[in-house]
């Protein structure tokens, strides 16, 4: 009779709890984690497949290398579920994302096992490499330890860091993720290198290294040593592009396999002397029936049934506004054959997968590199096309210099859809879309439009459409609109005209964006203490619409601008007007209602734009404080 097995995950404190444990039992240990991970993620909702992907791997590391003096970086750090049970976080790992709870990502301020944080791909190799020079300087001790996927890879940044590394020659170690995968399958000439590298002939580079393996494998793990030297018998030298940047490659090696994990990771450890590569193949998903079959293998899902995978949907009463802005592009390119989309690496996400199953020839996917997408239309924009370069606020943020230098000192017509604008919820700080507007706003000839509904942002991308005197932009929140009609021929907007929304006095709130829902729930509810205030929709950021802003300011005893946004943005741009203008001499009483100068961690967007102060309560309490009245309507 098969003896019960004892579970070893209850065990585990610190990660140096693993480094009595055989290999069997580490092989054990990562199905406890795998499910503990699937467990977690299924009332969380969060990154699922990368992390059940970097089970073996997390483990592995972590019975071989002395963490936290060694550093295991993890790249966009997606999958650092597995690391954070291991790292003395299992009894918080139900809060993951939640308001108060863990991260989605690694945070240092979370854990001395977080020595860099990430969310944004690619920075790890440099990461690592800063920790490797460091150390060799006198700083902290210890290994560093990158831990990049193949679609992390696409991103130029990680070029720039093995372009370094293999100049400096430091101590340095780098596994390569590679799961064929990035959020949509990978694209470009590197992945296809990729695929090569372990479709043909595999690599011996490790051989020599792998002879000594054995005797360098305390007793519990000699038994996998054997295998490790089967595998590296079948090795053979490779001039790969990672050895030509000055890497010794290792690989491909199964990323699942405890064995040739193990085996290989000492080996490195006992004899790495400059930068290394360890080429890894994993499975995205691995181990979890539902995720390895989903389209995206499951990188990131809703709260989930356990059994069946299903995925609880929260009911839904409009169309998001990423698949409104899709939708109308998709139309217009029917009508206007210019009209082409580039996407870094998010074509599900920005929606552009549907104009890219309708016109593939004029859809690009240049994978995670926003800086070309953003030069690479700059040019499409000079060839005579009508790009819309898709990207998440937070993701523009890496293409800004070119922003600057190739679109709008050239004054390119390049149209960005500026997605997931403001706060977006669960991935928190890393991923909030606070600066666009400000960093937007600041370059001359910069279109700038914020839509406050889905009718408007049908507007806004036709408006985008149809201007051709220079760059342009529009910005829209993550998830659903809030059920406008969907205008059918909508017409373009006039540059730097907003509207009115309601007539008032007293008080004039001008705002810009989707703030204005909350702007309407304010007044709603100082109709009631007898304050009427009128309301306003900027619409344009750049140029401001002087006229209404000016005529708001002489009309009214106080003007408030909303937005969602850091300070520096369509605020500052209203209040520099009214100084120029001379308003302020007047006495009016002017507030503008920003972000906050914090970064907020992650919870629901409401209750992010509570910490924000940017609630429809916050408004109405915005109002009465700068006229004065108190909580019952009276004037102090
Ligand atoms: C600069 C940047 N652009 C886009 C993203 C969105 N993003 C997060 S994970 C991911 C795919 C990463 O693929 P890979 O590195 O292969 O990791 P895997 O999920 O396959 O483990 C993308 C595009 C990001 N985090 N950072
Ligand atoms: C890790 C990462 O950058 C993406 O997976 C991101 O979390 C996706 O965000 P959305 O869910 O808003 O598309
Ligand atoms: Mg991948």
């Amino acid at each position: 009779m098969d003896r019960p097995i004892t579970p070893l995950l209850d065990t585990i404190a610190a990660p140096s709890d693993l480094k009595v444990l055989s290999v069997a039992q580490l092989s054990q240990l990562a199905d406890e984690v795998r499910a503990e991970t699937i467990s977690a993620v299924s009332v969380t909702g969060g990154h699922l497949g990368a992390g059940l992907g970097v089970v073996e791997m997390t483990v592995a590391l972590h019975a071989v290398f002395d963490t936290p003096k060694d550093k295991i970086i993890w790249d966009v750090s997606h999958q650092c579920y597995p690391h954070k049970i291991l790292t003395g976080r299992r009894d918080r790992i139900r809060t993951l994302r939640q308001k108060d709870g863990l991260s989605g990502f690694t945070k240092r301020s979370e854990s001395e096992y977080d020595p860099f944080g990430a969310a944004h791909s690619s920075t790890s190799i440099s990461a690592a490499l800063g920790f490797s020079v460091a150390r060799d300087l006198g700083g902290e001790g210890g290994d560093a330890i990158a831990v990049i996927g193949d679609g992390a890879l696409s991103a130029g940044m990680a070029y720039e860091a093995m372009n370094n590394a293999g100049h400096l020659k430091k101590r340095l170690i780098v596994i390569l993720n590679d799961n064929e995968m990035s959020i949509a399958p990978p694209v470009g000439a590197m992945s296809s290198y990729l695929s090569q590298l372990y479709a043909g002939e595999p690599f011996q580079e490790l051989k020599a290294a792998a002879k000594g393996a054995v005797s360098l494998l305390p007793e519990p793990f000699r038994e996998g040593a054997k295998r490790a030297k089967d595998m590296v018998k079948h090795m053979t030298v490779g001039g790969t592009l990672f050895e030509q940047l000055g890497f010794s490659y290792l690989g491909p090696i199964d990323g699942h396999d405890m064995d040739q994990l193990l085996a290989v990771l000492r080996t490195v450890k006992q004899r790495a002397t400059g930068p290394i590569l360890i080429h890894a193949i994993t499975k995205k998903g691995k181990g979890y029936a539902p995720a390895e079959a989903a389209r995206d293998r499951g990188h990131g899902v809703g709260k989930f049934d356990v059994v069946t995978g299903e995925q609880k949907k929260a009911p839904s009463n409009a169309p998001s506004y990423t698949s409104v802005f899709a939708d109308t592009l998709v139309k217009m390119a029917a009508e206007d054959s210019k009209i082409c989309a580039v996407t870094a690496a998010m074509p599900d996400g920005t929606g552009l997968n549907k104009f890219m199953e309708r016109y593939a020839s004029r859809c690009f996917d240049v994978g995670i590199a926003e800086q070309h997408a953003v030069t690479f239309a700059a040019a499409l924009a000079a060839g005579g096309m009508k790009p819309f370069c898709a990207l998440y606020s937070t993701f523009l943020q890496r293409g800004y210099d070119q922003v600057v230098h190739d679109v709008a000192i050239q004054r390119l017509p390049v149209r960005f859809a500026i997605d997931r604008a403001g706060l977006v919820g669960a991935d928190g700080s890393t991923h909030a879309g606070a600066f666009d507007v400000c960093f937007m706003t600041n370059l001359p000839g910069m279109v700038m439009m914020a839509a406050a509904d889905e009718a408007e942002l049908v507007r806004m991308v036709a408006t985008a459409a149809a201007y051709e005197d220079g760059p342009s932009a529009f910005r829209f929140p993550r998830g659903e609109g809030v059920g406008e009609d969907i205008p059918e021929d909508a017409e373009p907007l006039e540059i730097g005209r907003g509207r009115m929304i309601r007539e008032g006095s007293g008080v004039a709130i001008l705002s810009f964006g989707t703030r204005l829902q909350e702007v309407e729930a304010a007044c709603e509810s100082l109709a009631a203490k007898g304050v009427t205030p009128t309301v306003a929709d900027a619409r344009f950021a750049k140029p401001l619409d002087r006229d209404l802003i000016l005529r708001l300011a002489a009309d009214h005893e106080a003007l408030i601008t909303v937005e969602e946004g850091a300070v520096g943005g369509f605020g500052s741009h209203v209040a520099q007007l009214l100084s120029d203008e001379g308003v302020f001499d007047h006495g009016l009483k002017f507030r503008s209602m920003v972000l906050p100068d914090t970064f907020i961690d992650q919870a629901s967007p409401r209750d992010m734009y509570a910490v924000a102060g940017l609630n429809a309560e916050d408004i109405e309490a915005k109002v009465l404080e700068v006229l004065g009245v108190d909580v019952l309507g009276k004037r102090a």
